[in-house]
């Protein structure tokens, strides 16, 4: 079992702003989602964690060894698949992970064949291995990131809004491709989608402003709300006086019609109950409304 122990992380950039405040996060083998808007910290923890750049405060152990220290340590047994790819060069699929193998260290030319054949095999991309990557669909291309986050058999994979742009049923493929990586390694998943969290995660931290505002089992966030969601079709008129009478945690159109969702002990007047799901706790944590 492999363990990532983040304790009391701090980060202050150069210019003196605090992106990161006293995060504290255990993590074990398995998809651990880190759910945050845009600007939350998400990538500020990340870069943190693989050691690019150092706390400053606090401490981060992988498998029990200090990373902070000696970021090596990690490196070594680290995958990283980020949001997107810069550019592709013009070469093939086997080609490509040919030279990300060599340089992740696998230097057995058997070895490094046989994971490479593995690798587009599990990530279903073994018929296009002598095709460019710079022609591949956005889902290929980031199933092929899997595939280079995979070489070496790294302990930790460290993935970055993975299913951003692609359709539904990439985004399945995608996801159901890291679930099954997760039963063995820790894989850490920074997004801003609930719906990912919701599928994927069987742990999950809410980040916030640089601090984790909420963390453990998606189930438990859902059963808290039991009882407690209510909504309400408006016109855009009655907005400001929901806002100031109710703890409202979302708004959204639903064909055409703006609904309002509210956080609240009892049924307010002309509200419906509404089964509480991930984006409710999500707005709730967001929102700060509980
Ligand atoms: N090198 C830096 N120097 C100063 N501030 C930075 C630096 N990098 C990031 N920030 C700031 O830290 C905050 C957190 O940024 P970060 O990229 O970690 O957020 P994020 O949750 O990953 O967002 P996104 O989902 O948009 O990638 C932002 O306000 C950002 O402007």
């Amino acid at each position: 079992m492999n363990t990532l122990n983040i304790s009391n992380v701090s980060l202050v950039y150069n210019n003196g702003y605090q992106a990161l405040t006293a995060i504290n996060l255990e993590v074990t083998n398995g998809v651990f989602g880190l759910l945050g808007p845009n600007g939350a910290g998400k990538s500020s923890l990340m870069k943190t964690i693989v050691g690019l750049q150092k706390p400053t405060e606090g401490t981060i152990c992988f498998n029990h060894v200090d990373v902070v220290k000696n970021a090596l340590e990690i490196q070594k047994q680290l995958g990283f698949l980020p949001q997107y790819f810069g550019v592709y060069p013009k070469i093939s699929a086997y080609n490509l992970l040919q030279h990300l193998a060599k340089l992740k260290g696998v230097s057995n030319r058997q070895e490094r064949h046989n994971q490479i054949l593995n690798l587009l095999d599990k990530v279903n991309l073994l018929d296009a291995k002598n095709k460019e990557v710079h022609t591949f669909s956005g889902g290929m291309k980031q199933r092929f990131g899997v595939a280079q986050a995979l070489l070496g058999n790294p302990s930790i994979v460290i993935v970055d809004e993975p299913t951003a742009g692609l359709d539904p049923e990439e985004r399945n493929r995608f996801n159901s491709l890291l679930s099954q990586i997760g039963e063995d390694i820790i894989v850490l998943l920074s997004t801003h989608l609930v719906a990912d969290v919701r599928n994927l995660c069987s742990e999950m931290a809410i980040i916030k402003q640089g601090t984790v505002v909420a963390k453990g089992k998606p189930n438990q966030f859902i059963e808290a709300l039991q009882g407690k969601i209510w909504q309400k079709a408006i016109c855009k008129a009655e907005l400001n006086s929901m806002a100031s009478n109710y703890n409202v945690i979302s708004k959204q159109f639903i064909e055409k019609v703006m609904h309002i969702t509210v956080y609240s002990d009892t049924c307010p007047a002309g509200f419906k109950a509404v089964v509480p799901n991930l984006e409710h706790a999500y707005f709730t944590f967001l929102n700060n409304v509980k």
